[in-house]
């Protein structure tokens, strides 16, 4: 290399009529090479040049061209300002921004500015360097090369001196084969409008004026026309003033790229922006390399959650590539990369391949900005690297000159240029491989955030007493959070700075009026919190609780008695009657069973109990006394402390079942004669008027009384007699009792048809199997008790099937139902394995063998679904557990069909 510069040097240096072609010719190649601007000349223009342009050599720190000057002193044109193409060494540009209008209040660098040429006399660092070279004068000549020597290092240093800041900021630096001074040669009579220094000794071949004008004027002249042209179309310059386009006219700079040659390597510092303006080039990004570059954004400056917004992109790019997979089947791979690798290098190569992957994110082409994400986010170095694809153009705006024009001075083309990029970053991010950039995710991120407005000052608050206004209260808000002081929510609830400040304005409020009031009156404030503090606390309650306490409201109000001690206790008290019903299931199921005893019964059919219930004024008109014996089952069943606990369940609650008590001989009440009446009252739900149902909104003011249950025992105190059979009235059914030997007297059946011939579709099936499965039950319970008895109540069984079919029958006629083809209830024979095992199967579903008042009221245990205003009846209804709210509370009117005929055999 030197020494075909010295070969250059050696002709340029000649007189010109020495130069012989033929020298210059063996050089024109090395030349064009060289340098950009002599490339594309044409030879007998590039040997005018040669044989007419003279030489100079410079020292380092040597002022080439100063600006604002017109000519080159140094040059050999004097006066005349010359062109400089760079053989060898550098030299670096200095731009004044006072001098070019930039900046207001420049001055000129003039010749006071110049360094002085002359060598200082030589000083040592510590001052003492004068001391030591008389002492090696004194040691003799032999050491005199020694002494020139260490003048030669001290006159270098003494350059070093040389205040460059006079000359204004550092612009950039020339290489060899780089060429200046053509802005005063074009534009004619223009003043220097930068001053180049050499950074070390050069070798400069000088164009003067005329060879300036000759060779190479009009095809720079052609140059600046172009940039002139670009600048006014490009859109990050579209809002410059004019003045600040033609300092960027002589600011760009034209370099070209060859096919396959790197324009821009990942990790090199960040030396401006390059407009594409031919070819294209493909950008490859290595990710790994991303954490050490920018090791001040890793992980993504600490504190943004980008994290979340990686995954949801993450997760979308993912999403989309997939799509992309199915959709193109161009893209449809059969063995990834990896793979490949894995198979034919091993795994630790795959590993080093993920590592170290290069992605290729896109292709770029003229109009292409390159190096501007890395210019705005003032990345020292470049974030990924830009291959050339072909033979590239580019403009150049090195990153000072961009400071110097664009930067703080031309906002509106920073604006546009963080639109531009936002928006590249937005598809390199969506890119087939943009999400293996992470960093490309972080940058889009950030760039939005700065492209928001700058946040509002913000007035101060003096009192936290008044509420700023809404707005201003958000910011302080927003700030507080950013700040980490407090979190993302409304400024007035508990937690926040603003109820912080709030509460200690209170404190310290309240504080001065207890002290002004003295300290023996309580303020309102802490007599409450006093009172909130003795309050006992609600403890949570479990679903299963919620559930109890419900059971028991509703056993409050309904009587239960379905056990066998309970039945003993009764039958004890009240006769045989109760022991008859096995169940309390079965006095439900049955009809009114009505046994005959000795004694008559008293009451009167007119004023049975069901009828003075519904009348309201029943308990006005009948002597009877409310006996709950729900207390007592529960004594018997649960001992003592359940007694106690049934105490302290209100009267109200235990209302409505009433039980008549056998007339005691000692109560003056005149008791009609049956001994025990009970009755499952509310269960009428629908009135028949005009042998028409009652809709769904009907209260329970409007019900009808139908029959009651009638359960008439001997009274206690008389003697069990052998019954006589004989019936009260014509026409009804009545079978002895075989336990007891009562006459059971069913009532009279009108209609009752053939039963035999089943129908078993729709309610009427499903009132059947409703009626089975009680029966099923009430049979499964006596096993399980050891209550059953298989003779007596297998008759009793057969013969109550009977009667309830012809009940059911007869109910159904009597409300206009389509009877008469009623199928036949199923005869059950005990079987409890089979129960048990139907009971785990249907495990969920509402089962027959309690008994449960729903009210209105208790809707409010269940789930939302639930419709209480629907719910407008009292029902009376058998199961297991507690119903499903939700299936009760929406019945359409048909099944109000078969719930009522429910209840009415029940009944
Ligand atoms: N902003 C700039 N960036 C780089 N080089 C410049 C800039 N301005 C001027 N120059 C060069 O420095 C030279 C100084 O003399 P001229 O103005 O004749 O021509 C100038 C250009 O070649």
């Amino acid at each position: 290399m030197a020494a075909i510069v010295n070969q250059v040097i050696g002709i340029i240096t000649k007189p010109t009529y020495k130069r012989k072609e033929v020298e210059i010719e063996a050089i024109l190649p090395w030349l064009r090479k060289r340098s950009l601007l002599l490339q594309n000349l044409d030879r007998g223009v590039l040997q005018d040049i040669m044989k007419n342009c003279t030489y100079q050599a410079c020292e380092r720190d040597e002022i080439i061209i100063r600006q604002g000057e017109k000519g080159d002193r140094e040059s050999t044109a004097d006066v005349e300002p010359s062109f400089y193409v760079i053989l060898s060494g550098s030299t670096s540009v200095y731009i004044d921004p006072r001098m070019t209008g930039e900046e207001e209040g420049g001055t000129i660098a003039t010749e006071k500015t110049t360094p002085p040429k002359v060598a200082e006399k030589p000083k040592s660092e510590d001052g003492e360097g004068g001391e030591e070279q008389e002492e090696v004068k004194e040691e003799g000549d032999e050491e005199e090369e020694e002494r020139k020597r260490l003048e030669q290092q001290e006159q270098e240093r003494k350059l070093m001196k040389l205040d460059r800041n006079k000359f204004g900021k550092f612009i950039m630096t020339y290489e060899p084969g780089k060429a200046f001074g053509e802005v005063a040669l074009v534009k004619r009579d223009a003043l220097r409008n930068a001053s180049i220094i050499a950074d070390e000794n050069c070798d400069l071949m000088v164009i003067g004026q005329d060879l300036y004008e000759r060779s190479l004027k009009a095809d720079q002249e052609k140059e600046f026309a172009q940039i002139t042209a670009f600048i006014d179309s490009h859109p990050f310059f579209s809002n410059m003033s004019s003045k600040f386009k033609k300092l960027l006219e002589m600011s760009l700079r034209k370099e070209t790229y060859t096919f396959d040659t790197v324009m821009i390597k990942q990790g090199d510092p960040v030396i401006g922006l390059h407009f594409l303006l031919q070819g294209q080039a493909k950008i490859v990004a290595e990710p790994h390399k991303h954490p050490k570059q920018y090791p001040h954004l890793w992980p993504f400056e600490a504190g943004i959650d980008i994290i979340s917004v990686e995954f949801a992109h993450l997760r979308e790019a993912r999403r989309a590539a997939i799509l992309r997979k199915y959709e193109d089947p161009s893209v449809w791979e059969t063995k990834t990369e990896d793979t490949i690798i894995r198979r034919e290098q091993g795994y630790a190569a795959v590993e080093k391949w993920m590592k170290e992957k290069h992605i290729e994110l896109c292709s770029v082409q003229a109009g292409e900005v390159l190096g501007d994400i890395e210019t705005l986010m003032n990345f020292n170095t470049y974030m990924q690297t830009v291959k050339c694809t072909s033979n590239t153009e580019v403009y150049i705006l090195d990153s000072k000159n961009f400071e110097r024009l664009v930067g703080k001075r031309n906002l509106s083309t920073t604006e546009v240029m963080r639109a531009k990029v936002i928006e590249k970053l937005k598809t390199r991010v969506d890119s087939k491989h943009g999400h293996l950039v992470p960093l490309l995710k972080f940058l889009h991120f950030k760039m939005n955030e700065q492209s928001l407005p700058p946040p509002r000052e913000l007035p101060k608050l003096k009192t936290t007493k008044v509420l700023p206004d809404k707005d201003v209260q958000n910011l302080f808000l927003l700030q507080a959070f950013k700040s980490g002081k407090a979190p993302l929510v409304e400024p007035i609830v508990p937690g926040t700075l603003y109820y912080k400040d709030l509460m200690k304005e209170k404190a310290k409020s309240r504080e001065m009026q207890r002290k002004a009031e003295g300290k023996t009156v309580a303020s309102t404030t802490s007599t409450l919190r006093a009172n909130k503090r003795n309050k006992p606390k609600r403890q949570p309650r479990s679903l299963m609780a919620i559930r109890e306490s419900l059971r028991q409201m509703m056993e409050a109000d309904v009587i239960q008695v379905d056990n066998k001690s309970t039945r003993k206790k009764l039958g004890s008290k009240y006769g045989s009657t109760v022991s008859l019903a096995p169940s309390n299931q079965s006095q439900q199921l049955f009809p009114p069973i009505v046994p005959v005893t000795d004694s008559k019964p008293k009451l009167d059919n007119s004023r049975s109990f069901m009828t003075m219930l519904n009348s309201k004024s029943h308990e006005k008109e009948t002597p009877v006394r409310e006996v709950d014996i729900t207390p007592r089952d529960h004594e018997t069943v649960q001992g003592n402390s359940a007694s106690q606990d049934q105490k302290k369940v209100s009267p109200r609650k235990q209302k409505p079942v009433l039980i008549t008590e056998t007339a005691a001989p000692k109560r003056d009440v005149d008791l009609p004669m049956i001994t025990e009446e009970r009755t499952q009252e509310e269960i009428v739900l629908h009135k028949k008027v005009s042998g028409k149902y009652a809709k769904e909104g009907d209260t329970l003011d409007g019900r009808v009384a139908l029959p009651a249950i009638k359960v008439t025992s001997t009274d206690r105190s008389q003697p069990r007699v052998k019954q006589q059979q004989q019936s009260s009235n014509p026409g009804e059914i009545v079978f002895p009792n075989n336990v007891t030997g009562e006459r059971l007297v069913l009532p009279s059946i009108e209609g009752t048809e053939d039963a035999s011939s089943p129908e078993r579709k729709g309610k009427w099936g499903s009132a059947m199997k409703f009626v089975n499965e009680e029966i099923q039950q009430r049979l499964t319970n006596e096993m399980e008790d050891g209550t059953f008895q298989r003779e007596i109540d297998s008759e009793f069984h057969d013969k109550a099937m009977v009667m309830l079919e012809s009940k059911i029958e007869s109910f159904n006629v009597q409300h206009g139902g389509p009877a008469k083809c009623l199928p036949k209830l199923a005869r059950f024979a005990a079987d409890t394995r089979r129960y048990r095992r139907r009971q785990e199967d249907e495990i969920n579903s509402p089962k027959p063998g309690g008994k449960v008042w729903i009210r209105k009221r208790m809707c409010r245990f269940a789930d939302n679904k639930v419709q209480v205003k629907d719910h407008q009846h009292v029902r009376h209804y058998i199961v297991n557990d507690l119903p499903q709210f939700d299936q009760v509370s929406r019945r359409s009117e048909d099944e109000y069909d078969s719930y009522s005929l429910f209840s009415q055999v029940k009944a």
